[in-house]
């Protein structure tokens, strides 16, 4: 299978590991499009078919196009891709926010795979939802499918509407995680311990605790009740958070999210 990428930045070259790591696609059937001189200068090494700064008519030889630019450089990208798009090729975004509809009028072609991935991806650990216009055929769905599998697991929606939701959740997701485990390292640098120390303490309780999330017979609350002992440390510490109103503030950032995604979806 020919790839061209459209974007060639944290998630667009993930994804291009990702199909080199299992074999999906060779490197010289790679075509990165990449706007920035000093990104491109870094993808030298990866040793593409083609590495562009524009978008030419040779796109159109490639079996699939991924759109992986921010959401604001995609009209840019979409006025010069339109002339060069051909019917047979199938569309792949990851664009936050920007509906199948959007892409479809704007290339003026309708075979779109809609697609949430996230940062995990670039570790084959991530996880996609993702939608298809009708006009992807079955065997091409599949192709995309075996695509996106390789940067973890998937998750098939019927619901394109359901994507900035995703994009809440799954797709801003690690940066939440990144976020709670800084701040419990602060904590415990303020308690006075080295970074290196508080780093340790904290990574390895995150690691132990999902693999108890996913190993252990217990629902979360079950799993919170066995480390939180009556009048003991973790009370005293999530009384603080019921009292700071973590969860809704978690609850509002991860709607807010969903609301940025809607809103960058119109315009
Ligand atoms: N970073 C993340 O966690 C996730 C990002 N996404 C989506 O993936 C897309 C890319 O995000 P990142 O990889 O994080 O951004 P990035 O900034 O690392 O990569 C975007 C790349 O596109 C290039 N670019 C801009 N205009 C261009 C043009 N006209 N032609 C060719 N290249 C152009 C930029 O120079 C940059 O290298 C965004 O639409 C984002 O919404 C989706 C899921 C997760
Ligand atoms: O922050 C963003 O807009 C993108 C979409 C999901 C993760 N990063």
């Amino acid at each position: 299978m020919k790839i061209a990428i459209v974007g060639c930045g944290n998630m667009g070259m993930a994804f291009a590991r990702a199909f080199l790591k299992f074999d999906l696609v060779k490197k010289e059937d790679f075509l990165l499009v990449e706007k920035s001189a000093e990104r491109k200068e870094t993808l030298h090494s990866f040793q593409p078919g083609v590495l562009t700064g524009v978008i030419s008519p040779e796109i159109g030889t490639y079996d699939l196009v991924i759109l992986s630019v921010k959401p604001q450089d995609y009209l840019t990208v979409a006025a010069s891709l339109r002339e060069v798009i051909q019917p047979s090729q199938i569309v792949l975004s990851i664009m936050a926010g920007i509906s199948m509809q959007t892409i479809q009028e704007s290339l003026n072609h309708q075979p779109v795979v809609r697609a949430m991935p996230n940062t995990p991806a670039m570790l084959g650990m991530g996880i996609t939802a993702y939608a298809a216009s009708p006009e992807v055929e079955r065997g091409q769905l599949r192709k995309v499918e075996n695509l996106i599998n390789a940067t973890g697991r998937s998750v098939f929606l019927e619901d394109e509407g359901q994507l900035d939701a995703v994009t809440a959740l799954s797709g801003s997701g690690p940066a939440y995680f990144f976020y709670l485990v800084k701040t419990m390292i602060e904590a415990g640098r303020q308690m006075g311990f080295e970074e290196s120390v508080a780093t340790l303490l904290v990574k390895q309780t995150m690691l132990g605790s999902y693999h108890l999330i996913n190993n252990a017979d217990r629902s979360l609350d079950e799993l919170i009740k066995a480390v939180a002992s009556k009048g003991g440390t973790t009370e005293a510490a999530l009384k603080g958070f019921e009292e700071g109103k973590l969860a809704d503030a978690l609850t509002q950032g991860i709607h807010a999210a969903q609301k940025r995604a809607t809103e960058l979806s119109q315009g």
